[in-house]
């Protein structure tokens, strides 16, 4: 199976302080990857580090073969867009002008992506805003914008940290459906999500982060072999060895 993305014994830290150990990670092309975690875990670094915004101090870092370093590292963000968590946008731009902006950057074919736009605008929910600036919609409707822009440059690798959080589930569903489509079309697409029914049924592989480590990789086999008698939930407390904390509630 073909990798888009390969992580050797990656190391990051803020300041002092190491958040991502010796992480080991491969994801299969054309697949939809859950990475879950407990808050703190590291998964919005680690999709920082895969959008080449954050730097790391040890290990290799591998997309589309490509080492991800100063000389690869415009060809790599040309093949990946990204959801952040908040989403980067600019402020100061209508919904339309950010996304003509951004497509600009990834150099897209203009013609028909008006269109493009407007349809995908109008499937979330989001067309009347077309107009408005940026930082005058709501952090859902932002959640949208980020989503409907990553989807119109066309990535190959498509990174999405917390997309359903804020989004109504309409919307959810719909932005199910258009991570279906495009790992139809061979995109590989990685996914943080707290929400595990979600990731449950849209993920192929999984893998649970937990102070920096990878705890647990879920591969459709270990997958169909741990869910026949635990839930995706059940499987996450054990791997996290969740404390619990009842008694200290007990006043309430
Ligand atoms: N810019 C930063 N400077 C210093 N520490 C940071 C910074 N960003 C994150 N951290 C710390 O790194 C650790 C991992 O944070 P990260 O946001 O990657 O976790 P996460 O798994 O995405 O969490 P959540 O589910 O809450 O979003 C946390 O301890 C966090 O406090």
């Amino acid at each position: 199976m073909e990798r888009a993305v390969e992580i050797k014994n990656l190391d990051k830290s803020y300041e002092e302080t190491p958040v991502l150990k010796n992480l080991n990670l491969e994801i299969p092309k054309g697949t939809v990857f859950g990475l879950i975690g407990p808050n703190g875990a590291g998964k919005s670094t680690l999709i920082g580090v895969l959008t080449g915004l954050l730097s790391f101090e040890g290990g290799d870092v591998i997309i589309h073969g490509m080492k991800l370093n100063a000389r690869n590292e415009l060809e790599i963000k040309k093949l990946t867009a990204s959801v952040l968590q908040p989403p980067l946008l600019f402020e100061q731009f209508s919904s339309l002008e950010f996304i003509e902006y951004v497509c600009e950057i990834y150099e897209v074919n203009k013609e028909g992506l008006i269109e493009k736009a407007y349809s995908l605008m109008d499937y979330f929910d989001i067309k009347d805003f077309a107009k408005i600036k940026v930082n005058k919609l709501s952090s859902g409707s932002r959640k949208k914008l980020a989503f409907v822009t990553s989807v119109l440059v066309e990535p190959k690798l498509l990174l999405l940290d917390e997309p359903f959080e804020a989004v109504d589930v309409i919307s959810i569903e719909r932005m199910k459906n258009i991570i279906r489509r495009l790992k139809q079309k061979g995109v590989t697409i990685i996914v943080t999500s707290h929400i595990l029914e979600v990731v449950e049924n849209l993920c192929d592989d999984i893998a649970i982060l937990h102070h920096g480590h990878i705890k647990a990789y879920l591969d459709s086999v270990s997958r169909k072999e741990l869910q026949k008698d635990s839930s995706l939930h059940e499987i996450f407390e054990k791997y996290v060895e969740v404390e619990q904390k009842e008694e200290i509630v007990d006043w309430l």
